[in-house]
């Protein structure tokens, strides 16, 4: 494992912190876990392109007349900025696992996506001690390919051996359950229900040991007794010294799952605590319905 936290995100173009404040590790208290994941003042912001509607007549172009006329947006020459992460800042520990919540839109998923080195920060900088791994989307999984192939290809693409791979196969399918209903592990995974593929996938994610793991709940669905077993996985990995991210808006899993959590709301960090504290607040805030 480096010695040092690297930083994992490719910088957006345009501006940009022009100190290269990073952070050094420090010499740690001797109980104080080692930090994992280091968010100093991070913005993401995305583009997007062909926003501009040219062809006069079409209804579409109609209407981007008028919402240009009203000056709505962050429109400039056909691109659209959305800016949803701003200016968060927190340290991560080895061992701690921690819950991502918000309401729709809040930024969790891009946040997530920025740690795993996917996009790129605006502004301010992420550095990572480790691999972090975001489960389900980099397992580079094929429709087409059965799961006993997936499997493989899902080990390969996380950097196990074959030898590993082999040797934990079983365990795999097992955890999986896509078996339990008929021999459906030799079939391709476009035969398989969502919830039947998400559970492949977070079961082979999960077979290896992470420095940072990122789950996002998108990949964790399936029924209420996969999802047990997932969230024993979860505290499994972390006890084997990793770190967790989940972001979630089942707030049971993150009670049941998390020590600490992250509260973003308009892509700002609205708290960041135990997780009692912070879920109080949050289902104030939500009416309790989130
Ligand atoms: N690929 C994209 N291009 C442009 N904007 C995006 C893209 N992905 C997300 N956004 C926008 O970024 C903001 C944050 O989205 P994000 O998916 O991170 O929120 P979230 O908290 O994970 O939401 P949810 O709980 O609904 O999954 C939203 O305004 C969303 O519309």
């Amino acid at each position: 494992m480096a010695d040092t936290l690297t930083k994992t995100t490719p910088e957006a173009p345009g501006p940009r912190a022009t100190t290269e404040a990073r952070p050094t590790r420090t010499a740690a208290a001797p109980e104080q876990p080692a930090p994992t994941v280091i968010a100093d003042a991070v913005d993401v912001v995305y583009r997007v392109h062909g926003t501009a509607t040219s062809g006069r007549g079409a209804a579409t172009a109609a209407l981007g007349r008028i919402l240009r006329r009203r000056g709505r947006g962050g429109e400039e020459g056909g691109v659209r900025t959305v800016h949803a992460v701003r200016n968060v800042s927190f340290t991560a520990h080895r061992g701690e696992a921690i819950g991502l919540i918000g309401t729709n839109g809040s930024g969790k998923s891009t946040l997530l996506k920025a740690v795993a080195g996917l996009l790129p920060v605006e502004r301010g900088h992420l550095y990572t001690d480790g691999q972090p791994s975001l489960l389900g989307v980099n397992a580079a999984l094929m429709n087409d390919l059965t799961g006993e192939r997936n499997v493989h290809l899902g080990g390969l693409a996380m950097g196990m051996s074959r030898a590993q791979i082999r040797e934990r196969y079983q365990q795999i399918v097992d955890f999986s359950g896509v078996d339990d209903k008929g021999d459906f592990i030799s079939l391709p995974m476009r035969t398989y229900s969502s919830g039947m593929a998400a559970r492949l996938r977070f079961s082979i994610g999960s077979a290896k040991d992470h420095d940072v793991l990122l789950i996002d709940e998108a990949l964790a669905t399936g029924d209420r007794s996969f999802q047990k077993r997932s969230e024993s996985r979860i505290r499994e990995l972390r006890e084997r010294a990793g770190t967790v991210f989940l972001v979630s808006h089942n707030n049971k899993s993150i009670r049941d799952t998390c020590d600490r959590v992250l509260w973003l709301e308009h892509g700002e960090l609205r708290m960041d605590g135990p997780t009692a504290e912070v879920m109080r607040e949050y289902e104030r805030f939500t009416g309790g319905k989130a």
